[in-house]
């Protein structure tokens, strides 16, 4: 495994079509695109690394799948009267499918989706204890207490962030915000700007290839039907409308970030994470996903057989 992982770094980290790092968040702008890192934590308690897997990074989007996380924890099946479970086919910032839809996102993983599920976990609190509740579940799942917001990429984009703020005031015209829009997007922003490295990102996805059990502590975090569901949602939308490119080329269920991250989930294997902040097209890290085709290929790991 591990010189699959430095062949990885050889070859496709150091490639020179590296893709675009998003600069609509100005913080995110001034992050060197060169840098390149991959770590895979196995249900059997191996860490593997490469490159850059210890530096830290903007989580951004991955995030989501946290948030979701804590949201089912309180809500239950409730989450799924503010969000749907399809696909969107759309951009992940895209505000069109919202007025056709009664103002209902397709799926917790577009940032109209994501936005829904940060007014799901304040039910009514102060987005610091909203944000303190997400942190503290990321620290247990990674097993990790140093994971910390990055306080400037949060502030960036809230300066900055006036089509989240628009996807948000149109959800609250359709009465399915009910707490103040700035403290919801406060929550959502903050959540975003988390920071952690590969290896830390990686040990926290361990709990989704375990059947939602801490493979390393023992802990329950989610029943295994939660476990498969989040994963079942990151293989049909984790990639917005990359996510046929990325289930076919891939195979897993995974989740992108704008900060170039992606987690991946190979069930009852694997967690891995990989960190190119280059970008394609749709907002994918480009480099990222190449990393994972070829993993795959070399492991046989897709869950296509
Ligand atoms: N795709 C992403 O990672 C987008 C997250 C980012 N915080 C945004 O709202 O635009």
């Amino acid at each position: 495994m591990q010189a699959i992982l430095d062949e990885i770094v050889a070859t496709i980290g150091a490639s020179d079509d590296r893709g675009k790092v998003a600069d609509y968040i100005p913080e995110l702008a001034t992050v060197d695109p060169n840098q390149f890192g991959i770590a895979i934590a196995t249900v059997d308690g191996q860490m593997f690394c490469a490159g850059d897997a210890e530096q830290l990074f903007s989580i951004q989007s991955i995030s989501k799948v946290f948030s979701l996380t804590v949201a089912l924890g309180k809500l239950g099946d409730g989450v799924w009267q503010r969000v749907g479970r399809e696909p969107s086919g759309d951009p992940f910032n895209s505000i069109v499918q919202l007025e056709h839809e009664n103002g209902k996102p397709r799926n917790p993983f577009i940032n109209a989706g994501a936005i829904a599920v940060a007014d799901a976990i304040l039910m009514g609190h102060q987005p610091k204890e909203a944000l303190a509740e997400v942190l503290q579940f990321v620290r247990f799942i990674a097993d990790d207490d140093s994971i910390c917001f990055d306080d400037k990429v949060a502030k960036s984009e809230l300066a900055t962030g006036h089509r989240n703020a628009a996807l948000a005031h149109f959800m609250a015209a359709y009465g399915r915000i009910k707490n103040p829009v700035d403290y919801v997007l406060g929550t959502y922003f903050h959540h975003c700007a988390i920071a952690m490295s590969c290896q830390q990102l990686a040990r926290a996805g361990l709990f989704l290839a375990a059947d939602g059990r801490d493979p390393l502590t023992g802990a329950r975090v989610v029943l295994p039907n939660r476990a498969r569901r989040i994963n079942s949602l990151m293989m049909m939308c984790g990639h917005y409308d990359g996510s046929g490119e990325f289930a076919f080329r891939v195979g897993l269920p995974g989740k992108s970030g704008v900060g170039g991250g992606i987690l991946a989930i190979v069930p009852g294997r694997a967690s891995i994470a990989v960190w190119s902040p280059g970008l394609d097209t749709v907002g994918n890290s480009k480099l990222g996903t190449q990393a994972l085709e070829r993993l795959v290929q070399a492991t046989g790991w897709s869950v296509f057989g």
